[in-house]
């Protein structure tokens, strides 16, 4: 795991863009060495800002969509639709506009609410488990967090040091052998989510940190000053080879 790599552009739209821009040439990248390629997003404000630049930008023709997985590092545990899921906020902001392009059976949601068999966050969870570890290769032993290997995992912040659905303090920030788990009690409404773990968080070969705004700046200060993941999961989002914390001006710390 390489050393934490801060880039900061001049404010919240520049910063869309920007992302938008790396994370098209990172799959036309991957796309000349390896297929499919695996893509996490994110909800928050930034994220869905992100997902509509890719949407608008001439370059996303230069993306062979067919051989790209997009899949959640979290979601509110809420019925389809809400417009509070990230999943329904990503369909309006980029799987709509590309739909023709991505095919469906590349898109993986977590399963709402409503969702025939789902009864609780866990529920939803571990089909999301079990989907993850469909797409591993290699026989399924029913252990540990098995993912695929993420080309690109990215992550907004809360202005607590949320990542995910990992906030501090909470028990779910120690959930291990497993690639999900259920969230209870969020202090960000919904108070019900569904994360990834941190281990399959580090399992991913880039982790993209994104934060826009200055209610984002003590954390980020925090954070860069040695806090603990407990006080600050953020810290605890590394990839396996590079870690990138894509910043507005508004969001760093002065130095
Ligand atoms: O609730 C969530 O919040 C975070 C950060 O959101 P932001 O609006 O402060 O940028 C987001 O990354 C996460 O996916 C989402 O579920």
């Amino acid at each position: 795991m390489g050393p934490r790599e801060v880039i900061v552009h001049p404010d919240a739209v520049v910063l869309a863009q920007a992302v938008a821009a790396r994370l098209l040439t990172r799959l036309v990248d991957v796309q000349s060495v390896r297929r499919p390629a695996h893509v996490g997003v994110t909800g928050g404000t930034v994220g869905i800002e992100i997902l509509a630049a890719v949407a608008a930008s001439p370059l996303r023709d230069a993306v062979d969509w067919s051989g790209v997985h997009l899949w959640w590092g979290d979601e509110r545990f809420l019925p389809d639709g809400d417009p509070e899921r990230n999943e329904t906020q990503a369909r309006r902001a980029l799987l709509d506009p590309l739909a023709g392009a991505l095919p469906a059976g590349n898109v993986h949601p977590m399963l709402p609410s409503d969702a025939p068999g789902i009864a609780s966050p866990e529920d939803s969870a571990a089909a999301y488990a079990r989907e993850l570890a469909a797409f591993t290769g290699g026989p399924d032993d029913g252990s540990g967090a098995r993912v695929p290997a993420f080309d690109v995992l990215m992550f907004g912040m809360g202005p607590d040091g949320h990542v995910a659905s990992l906030f501090p303090g909470h028990p779910a920030l120690g959930a291990a052998g497993t690639s999900t788990v259920g969230v209870h009690g969020a202090p960000k409404p919904p108070p019900e989510r569904v994360s990834f773990t941190f281990e399959a968080i580090r399992a991913a070969r880039e982790v993209w940190v994104v934060a826009a705004g200055a209610a984002k700046s003590a954390a980020i200060a925090a954070a860069l000053g040695g806090a603990s993941v407990e006080q600050m999961p953020v810290v605890g989002a590394v990839g396996q080879e590079r870690t990138l914390w894509l910043l507005d001006a508004a969001a760093t710390p002065a130095a």
